[in-house]
């Protein structure tokens, strides 16, 4: 039986509008996904015992069933019962580059990169579009980070169109190390706060009111056009975390004052990011928002925007 190890790579979202509540307790969403350079190495290898063990070099992700790379193996048990038992346990190592509790979508890549390894060490010949219908039970963001790219994501994020893939742009992504942002709590609050945005008619039958905003960045990623598509970054989930975490509102007010092409909250946060049309150019907003900023709990990174979903580096005996 083979080893895999697989690259997984982190996601922030150009775009999120949330259009309402919806009767499964989730949100009826339109966002723009994107797939970035910083990735988190994922390796699986058949252990000779039943058990699903994990390892991974940051004390911050939990090793137990709750890991979502541990549910992965758990959804294909489910799926193929009498494969899985023919194939036994494994071990799953993660060498986690991608912040945790970030908006950054680190958990639901690591298992889509578990889906896509289990797939081929149990040489099961799924598809693509099967392992993203798998993916889906695990998580909203699961399905896009199997595929990667650019896409539209709508429901409740995991119905994709991918568009045309950006590559030519940069980000500067920052993030205070010791503060964490529960995906459920932003959903949660923006509830509270705003209620539901769906209106029944006479009859009762529930439809939107909300807007969808997302047709010009749609127009200005089809043209790489960088300073537009800048200027059209979304985040509806902004308007919960920023008021919540002053230090999240800060940092995004620096990196608009240093002059980048535009800049944003990544999903339900605290990682702000910040656009920008060149490596040199995003290593000297870097630079100038760590000054203004001196705080050693605040963490940089620099990462190209990537066509890449999950890859297979290299496979073993
Ligand atoms: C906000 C986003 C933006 O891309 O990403 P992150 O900030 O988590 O990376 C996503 O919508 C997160 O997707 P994901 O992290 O896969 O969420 P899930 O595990 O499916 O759901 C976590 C919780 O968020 C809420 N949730 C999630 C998705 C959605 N459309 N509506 C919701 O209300 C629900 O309370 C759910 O229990
Ligand atoms: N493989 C994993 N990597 C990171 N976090 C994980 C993983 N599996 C489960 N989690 C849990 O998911 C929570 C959200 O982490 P993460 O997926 O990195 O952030 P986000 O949902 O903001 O994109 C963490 O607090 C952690 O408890």
């Amino acid at each position: 039986m083979h080893s895999y190890t697989l690259i997984a790579p982190a996601k922030i979202n150009l775009h999120l509008e949330i259009l309402g509540d919806r009767p499964d307790g989730y949100h009826e969403l339109v966002m723009i996904l994107q797939s970035i350079d910083l990735v988190d190495k994922i390796e699986l290898r058949p252990n000779g015992t039943e058990q699903i063990r994990l390892h991974c070099n940051n004390p911050q992700v939990p090793l137990d069933a709750s890991n979502l790379a541990y549910r992965a193996v758990e959804v294909m048990r489910g799926e193929f019962p009498k494969i899985a038992a023919n194939y036994g346990g494994v071990d799953i190592f993660i060498d986690k580059k991608i912040p945790v509790a970030a908006g950054l979508a680190g958990g639901s890549t690591n298992g889509a990169a578990v889906l896509v390894g289990i797939n081929l060490m149990w040489e099961l010949g799924l598809t693509v579009p099967e392992l993203q219908t798998l993916g889906a039970k695990l998580g909203s963001d699961v399905p896009f980070c199997i595929s990667g790219g650019t896409a539209i994501a709508t429901g409740r994020g995991e119905q994709l169109d991918p568009i045309v893939d950006l590559d030519n742009l940069w980000v500067v992504l920052a993030k205070y190390r010791s503060l964490s942002i529960s995906t459920a709590w932003a959903y949660k609050t923006y509830k509270q706060k705003f209620g539901s945005s769906y209106i029944s008619d006479s009859e009762g039958v529930k439809s939107r009111t909300a807007q969808v905003h997302s047709g010009s960045l749609v127009s200005a990623i089809a043209h790489k056009d960088g300073a537009s598509i800048g200027k059209l970054l979304y985040n509806d989930l902004e308007k919960v975390v920023l008021p919540a975490f002053p230090q999240v509102a800060q940092l995004r007010e620096a990196f608009q004052e240093v002059g980048c092409l535009g800049t944003m909250m990544s999903g339900s946060g605290p990682t702000v990011f910040a656009l920008c049309e060149s490596s040199d150019r995003a290593e000297i907003v870097r630079v100038k928002v760590r000054e203004t900023i001196p705080d050693p709990d605040l963490e940089f990174w620099v990462a190209q925007l990537s066509s890449a979903g999950i890859e297979v580096t290299s496979f073993s005996k």
